[in-house]
């Protein structure tokens, strides 16, 4: 049966659904897409004009960090390294209270929504200096932007886990209460490879993916990667691991990066990429060519491995910067890799939207008989939205409005 003449909630009219497609028109009931077509005759309670812009499942952001966003006002930034910026953030969490976590990421979960993010996966401290307030403050978050946006909570061990074995019962427990996956970082660990094991024993217990952050230097040869890589092997968690960061892939040579891109396919390991601190942290102590030390993700997703472009950190020390827009870091990322191509940008759109999904078992597609999420941006298309940073316009979280950034007017003299 044709969509015409039936009755829906919402219809969205003259959208394109591709670059440069024809205009079709997208018919919602309930919380699900019912038809997608050209010019559909219907009534539906909610009639919307599309004017031509491109229509997509929205952004989602692997790889951020909500519970120490907007904390400039409380760190020291001198040297702008890695180390600064977790020992400064260190010391401010002993002071962050549950209200005070909550807005501060509340302000930049309605920044992401506005900005057309859909989902995202978020890191909370838990350690003997956050406690589990971080943690509270994003479970509340989580309940309460879901109108919008669905968010996973990866608990995170962020200072170790060897030198600080109470850590890791925190973690447990948050698996126990509410977390969705496990996140570690070795590489602040004395003992990394132990660091990875007890990580994947966490993982194994609660049936959880795990998201490390990985080899944040510009040495090829100093890496944690290969103990990722057996570990996953070894526990059958193919699909269910991701690594972030890895900035020194940015400094192989690229029959190295391909090698090691073939294992990472293999595996099922996701490689999030997060430019905006990778610029920011990386090569101190250059006056001059100073390294870019953000790792070629594009070149890794052409030989298979599941890719994406994320926020991170957002007005810290890790990234004094920061506005959660994912189209702002896709067309980052274009830039520093020096791309041009259409085909490019349109993978680069894939990072941050379908790609990007994958890495939560979703897909951003718009079919019908799908979540009615949708996303409209001022462009003809993913390769022009990137180039162009697209302004997004509105969207749809199953099926109901869940913001509206209204159209730009101009107010010519007569
Ligand atoms: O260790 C790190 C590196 C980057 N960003 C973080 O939040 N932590």
């Amino acid at each position: 049966m044709s969509a015409s003449d039936q009755q829906f909630d919402l219809i969205i009219r003259n959208v394109r659904i591709a670059e440069d497609g024809d205009f079709v028109d997208i018919a919602v009931r309930g919380d699900r897409i019912a038809a997608i077509e050209p010019r559909i005759r219907c009534d539906a309670v909610s009639d919307v004009d599309g004017e031509g812009s491109f229509a997509f499942g929205g952004f989602v952001d692997t790889h951020i960090h909500l519970d120490k966003a907007c904390i400039l006002d409380r760190c020291a930034i001198c040297e702008g390294t890695l180390s600064e910026a977790v020992q400064e953030v260190a010391k401010a969490k002993v002071s962050f209270k549950e209200a005070d976590v909550y807005s501060r990421a509340a302000r930049v979960v309605e920044k992401a929504i506005s900005h057309g993010t859909t989902r995202m996966r978020t890191f909370v401290e838990i350690d003997p200096r956050a406690g589990f307030r971080s943690f509270e403050a994003i479970k509340r978050i989580r309940g309460d932007y879901a109108f919008a946006i669905d968010i996973e909570i990866c608990a995170f061990a962020q200072d170790g886990l060897t030198n600080e074995p109470q850590t890791y019962d925190m973690l447990d427990a948050a698996l126990a209460d509410g977390a969705d996956l496990v996140g570690g970082c070795p590489y602040t660990d004395p003992s990394p490879g132990r660091h990875v094991d007890m990580i994947f024993a966490l993982a194994s217990k609660h049936n959880v993916a795990v998201d490390f952050h990985l080899d944040f230097s510009l040495d090829p040869d100093r890496t944690d990667l290969p103990k990722v890589i057996d570990a996953t092997l070894r526990h059958g968690w193919q699909g269910r691991v991701s690594i972030g960061h890895v900035t020194n892939l940015s400094a192989m040579p690229q029959a190295q990066l391909l090698a090691i891109a073939d294992r990472l396919a293999r595996a099922g390991i996701a490689l999030s990429v997060l430019p905006a601190t990778d610029l920011f942290l990386m090569g101190r102590g250059q006056d001059r060519l100073v390294p870019r030390g953000v790792a070629p993700a594009h070149l890794l997703a052409e030989r298979g491995v599941a890719t994406s472009i994320a926020t991170n950190n957002i007005l810290n020390p890790f990234t004094p910067y920061g506005d959660a827009s994912l189209i702002r870091m896709a067309n980052l990322y274009a830039n520093v890799a020096q791309l041009s191509r259409d085909e490019d940008m349109a993978l680069v759109f894939d990072m941050v939207s379908g790609m990007a999904a994958g890495q939560f078992d979703g897909s951003t597609r718009l079919q019908a008989g799908g979540e009615a999420t949708i996303v409209l941006l001022d462009s003809a298309g993913p390769s022009t939205a990137v180039r162009e940073i697209a302004r997004v316009i509105a969207g749809w979280k199953r099926g109901r409005k869940s913001f509206d950034n209204g159209r730009p007017m101009l107010d010519k003299p007569i």
